[in-house]
């Protein structure tokens, strides 16, 4: 093999690294299903076999990601949560709401979560002055409705580490990410991290 097949890779060259083996989420580990155009919604149930919480949505989600924050719930066994916004107007728990507790007062998205099985089963902002108020925040994959919108990108991806993630397999993690479509961010994705910044400006007056 000549240098400039060894540089640039010629037929010899190493083959393409593939990271299907790595596990990230039930629902993009075998691809991410485009959404169904005209999908209006569906419900959301919490894992109990009994007196499921039940959550109704009555529109299609947008900003779907897989999120590796330590809050977020996630699925046994997976290293990413999946979640996407909806307007709050737009979600109502139509079976067993008594069974719901608020995971974290304190946090700016306040998780319902299910006391049986302990199921995240909406997020809301609470705060008016938040860049996200009037989004609530679901996991689609409690719905089994297909259809709704899919994972779009990575959130919070260094943040997998502070659940026990070894850090070594970060760049098999960030590869598969990338294999999905999935560009991996350590805080959300640019046009959502822009939307914070203008409505922090706006609130300061540094924008007008
Ligand atoms: N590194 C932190 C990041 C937590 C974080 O900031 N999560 C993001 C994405 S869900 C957020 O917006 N949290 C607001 C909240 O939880 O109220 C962790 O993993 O716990
Ligand atoms: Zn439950
Ligand atoms: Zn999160």
């Amino acid at each position: 093999m000549g240098l400039l097949d060894k540089l640039f890779g010629g037929e010899d060259g190493p083959a393409a690294q593939s990271y299907s083996h790595v596990r990230i989420h039930p629902s993009v580990d075998n691809g991410v299903t485009p959404a169904t155009p005209g999908f209006s919604g569906g419900t959301l149930s919490c894992k109990c076999s009994s007196n499921p919480v039940v959550v109704a949505v009555s529109a299609q989600t947008a900003h779907n990601h897989v999120c590796g924050c330590t809050k977020c719930w996630k699925p046994e066994g997976a290293i990413f949560a999946q979640i996407a916004v909806v307007g709050r107007d737009q979600v109502e728990v139509t079976e067993n709401a008594d069974k719901l507790e608020i995971v974290d007062a304190s946090a700016a998205i306040q998780r319902h979560a299910c006391k049986g099985c302990g199921v995240h089963m909406y997020g809301r902002i609470e705060n008016t002055g938040h860049p996200f108020h009037g989004l609530d925040f679901v996991h689609t994959e409690l719905s089994s409705q297909s259809g709704w919108s899919p994972a779009e990108f990575a959130a919070f991806v260094s943040s997998i580490i502070e659940s026990g993630v070894d850090p070594s397999r970060m760049d098999e993690i960030r590869g598969r990410l990338r294999e999905l479509g999935l560009e991996p961010y350590d805080c959300l994705s640019p046009p959502l991290m822009d939307v914070i910044a203008t409505h922090v400006a706006k609130q300061s007056g540094a924008l007008k």
